[in-house]
């Protein structure tokens, strides 16, 4: 029995020029996922397209500029959205339910491990949890903004074998499709490089996340243990042909870690927003990176942002490239002080008693490349 996340992007549910629902792309995707449930798959669908819907209703040409705006056009895409989903599933026999989540829902421990039992227990009921950001409530600076990190995170919640992002081109290409017609369809991807990141700039007209943000979704499930593909939404059939082991779209074969991250320490890398960064040299890359060592004041050589201890900072090494993250024991204050200095350099600099801490203790870090 597998467990898969399926995510739908705004550009596959609704015809960009004209607003309209795409209702075949729609029912496919009710009859594929309702057959995969009936052969016991434990299934989830995160679904975009309130905002796009909404304001298709509402007779808006474009999405609102204004956070306000975007967020009135959700409200009224939203109920629509659900409506259009219980009338396909629902003729069906397949129940359906709505999970509206926010980006402090993840960062709070109790409430990320409360979704978590909700999650499992709407699957234990047979039904199709579907997912979406609650973004009538949700305030700019901790907004997912798109769901693909969203929906990486919710695969990595309930544990699931596979995240399919269904979008309006058949996988990744090596450059954007739409302005480039010589780019070619990647069909595996084993490493996420600046490069890479660079070539899937840009994004279609509704959508609001782009091809880079599913390579970050991407690196995200594989953290967990998860497998991303990413297809064409016009075609949800091909999802039956992904877990059959075909070559369908672009499958993401990233190394995570050994087995998947523990849900705490996953909680620690992707649930919570980093307020800082912390750049080491390469003795401290190289302890916390393949040691599995703690991160020790000694091996820090720049400090940015202004965080308290207990925060989440990203760990870079010193041309910037992120490979961390981990919660801090001492704020950026004291860190400006000790950084650098040895453990009994530190006592005398705090002027504190007792066996010094760490930067940040190993289980408290999460290390991904
Ligand atoms: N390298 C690339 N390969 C494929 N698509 C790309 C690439 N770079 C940018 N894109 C754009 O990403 C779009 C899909 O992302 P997005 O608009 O966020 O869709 P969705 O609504 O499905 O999330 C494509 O329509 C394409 O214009
Ligand atoms: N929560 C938003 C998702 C925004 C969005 O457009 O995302 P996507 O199409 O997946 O890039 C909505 O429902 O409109």
């Amino acid at each position: 029995m597998a467990t898969l996340v399926v995510k739908i992007g705004t550009s596959s549910l609704s015809d960009a020029a004209t607003g309209d629902l795409r209702l075949a792309t729609l029912g496919g995707l009710a009859e594929t996922l309702t057959r995969l449930r009936r052969k016991g798959e434990r299934v989830l669908l995160v679904s975009s397209g309130a905002v796009g819907i909404g304001c298709a209703r509402l007779g808006l040409k474009e999405r609102p500029a204004s956070v306000a705006g975007k967020q009135a056009a959700a409200a009224v895409g939203q109920g629509l959205l659900m409506s259009i989903y219980d009338r396909f599933f629902g003729a069906l026999g397949q129940p359906v339910a709505q999970v509206l989540l926010t980006r402090q829902d993840l960062m709070d421990r109790t409430r990320y491990l409360n979704a978590r039992e909700t999650l499992g227990e709407l699957l234990r009921l047979g039904t199709i949890p579907i997912v979406n950001e609650n973004d009538t409530v949700a305030t700019e600076e901790l907004r997912f903004g798109d769901n693909d990190a969203l929906s990486a995170l919710v695969a990595g919640l309930i544990e699931a074998d596979w995240l399919i992002l269904l979008t309006d081109v058949a996988g990744l290409y090596s450059a954007n499709p739409r302005l480039d017609p010589a780019a070619h369809l990647l069909p595996e991807i084993s490493e996420i490089s600046e490069s890479l990141l660079l070539s899937a700039r840009g994004k279609s007209t509704w959508g609001s996340g782009g091809m880079a943000s599913k390579l970050e979704a991407a690196r995200i499930a594989a953290m967990a243990g998860v497998t991303t593909v990413i297809t064409e939404g016009s075609t949800p059939q091909n999802i039956v042909r992904i877990l059959a082991g075909e070559a369908v779209g672009t499958r993401f074969r990233l190394s995570g870690p050994r087995g998947r991250a523990s849900l705490r320490k996953r909680w620690i890398g992707h649930g919570l927003v980093p307020t800082g960064t912390l750049q080491l040299d390469a003795g401290a890359v190289e302890a916390v990176r393949s040691g599995g060592k703690s991160l020790l004041p000694a091996g820090i050589v720049a400090i940015d942002g202004n965080f308290e201890a207990g925060a989440l900072v990203r760990l870079t090494d010193t041309g910037g490239h992120e490979f961390a993250r981990g919660l801090v024991n001492y704020s950026s204050s004291e860190l400006a002080k000790i950084r650098g200095h040895n453990s009994q350099q530190i006592a005398a600099i705090l002027d504190q008693q007792g066996p010094p801490k760490t930067a940040v203790h190993r289980d408290n870090l999460i290390v991904w490349s």
